[in-house]
């Protein structure tokens, strides 16, 4: 098994800025071959679209295509992961070289257990968090059955994360917030 040296697990919101701060951190550390950012949505995208014949690409995207599956999708991943909670987990740390690990999006306490369970040094949480109306400007309208699902709200109580990052656009500057995160990457990298 591949052994990184620092395992950040985001959560946040849907429209929250999952991918685009994740994205910014990898960019910041120097771009894929420092670090990987795994997605446990990658594997249950991919296995879904081939068993409904839909189109995998677009559903790893921002657009509104995924939306129109959500719910389906998320009943999906439930049924794997109550058979093997560790199902989605076990997939997207095969066969990682890179010393960090950024997974994008934790959204169940299973998803944090089992990574600090495996991982317990390396494992490091972090919340994206953005008020309703940021989400909204980013496209976020409220869906019954999903906001209010484990899914959305599976880590809003029970975990202490190690950062929030506050991501809207009237709040506390995203560098700085982001820079108290890659101090501790750079150092534990010994960069
Ligand atoms: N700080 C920001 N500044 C500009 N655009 C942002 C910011 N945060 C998020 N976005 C945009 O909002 C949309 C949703 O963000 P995304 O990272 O896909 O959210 P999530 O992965 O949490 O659902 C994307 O189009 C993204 O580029
Ligand atoms: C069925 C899902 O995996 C779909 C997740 O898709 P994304 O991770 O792309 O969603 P956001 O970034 O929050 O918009 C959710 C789940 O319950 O596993």
């Amino acid at each position: 098994m591949d052994s990184p040296k620092l395992i950040l697990l985001f959560s946040g919101k849907r429209k929250s800025g999952k991918d685009f701060v994740t994205s910014i951190i990898q960019q910041r550390l120097g771009g894929s071959s420092v670090c990987a950012i795994l997605r446990l949505s990658g594997p249950l995208k991919e296995q879904y679209a081939k068993e409904h014949g839909l189109d995998f690409r677009r559903l790893l995207d921002a657009s509104g295509y995924k939306e129109k599956f959500r719910e389906d999708m998320i009943r999906w991943g439930e049924e794997k992961r109550n058979a093997d909670p560790g199902y989605f987990c076990r997939l997207i740390v095969r066969d990682v070289p890179q010393p960090v690990w950024i997974v994008s999006d934790a959204r169940r306490r299973s998803d944090v257990e089992w990574f600090r369970c495996r991982y317990q040094l390396q494992t490091r949480t972090v919340r994206v968090q953005a008020s309703e109306e940021s989400r909204r400007e980013r496209g976020w309208v409220y869906t019954a059955g999903i906001d209010d699902a484990e899914s959305e709200c599976g880590l809003d109580q029970g975990v202490a994360f190690d950062w929030t990052i506050s991501n809207d656009s009237d709040g506390p500057l995203l560098e700085e917030q982001l820079e108290r995160v890659l101090r501790v990457v750079r150092d534990c990298l010994e960069l």
